[in-house]
């Protein structure tokens, strides 16, 4: 007997291809329903430490594209990964993140949950959880204290939130826009 989940999942993969358009490097692998179909797909791809920088995993609802155009209300997470530390937290963050979306841990909040990204980038890894309301500061602050439980964060790191608004026109002149800062500064 397979353990349902309470929603279907659907998992995506990004290549780093410069000579293809952004949209077109994104590739829908896999639909989960079961508990079961999900951890034996988790288990058999490379863990995010080791796909190639400039490729990104995303997990997210089923029917929701992991892209500003199908989710252009809402915002994400950011999780910046030390570098330092990025070969012990990066897999750890990534497989709480996604326990905790196809495990239900957002609760009543987990309805504004869109889905998880990793983007593994040279520069510093990222880790990210899509919101479907960018200007619900709320329920995203609470969700934001969520992630930091489920990932252990220590308070005095910060998480911050974009809203996807801003990261489409962020370029050079633009830097990211923090519509909201979870954890104290480090310099008190
Ligand atoms: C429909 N469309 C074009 C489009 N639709 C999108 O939804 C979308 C993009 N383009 N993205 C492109 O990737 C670049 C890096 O963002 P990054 O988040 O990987 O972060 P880095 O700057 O590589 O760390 C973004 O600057 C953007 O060019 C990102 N993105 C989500």
């Amino acid at each position: 007997y397979m353990n349902p989940l309470k929603y279907t999942w659907t998992f995506w993969y990004l290549k780093a291809d410069r000579s293809k358009y952004w949209d077109q490097r994104l590739m829908r692998i896999k639909d989960f329903h079961t508990v079961e179909e999900f951890w034996s797909f988790i288990d058999r791809i490379h863990p995010p430490s080791s796909i190639p920088f400039g490729n990104d995993y995303y997990l997210f609802k089923e029917g929701i594209e992991p892209n500003w155009e199908t989710c252009k209300k809402g915002g994400k997470w950011v999780i910046y990964i030390d570098n330092r530390l990025r070969d012990r937290l990066l897999d750890a963050y990534w497989l709480e993140l996604i326990m905790g979306c196809i495990g239900e841990q957002f609760g009543c909040l987990g309805e504004f949950v869109g889905g998880a990204v990793v983007n593994r980038r040279f520069k510093g890894d990222k880790i990210a959880l899509w919101t479907k309301d960018g200007d619900n500061f709320e329920v995203n602050k609470k969700i934001g204290k969520l992630i930091k439980h489920l990932l252990k964060i220590p308070d005095f790191e910060q998480i911050y939130y974009e809203v996807h608004v801003d990261a489409q026109k962020r370029n050079s002149s633009h830097y990211f826009q923090k519509r909201i800062t979870l954890g104290s500064s480090r310099n008190f």
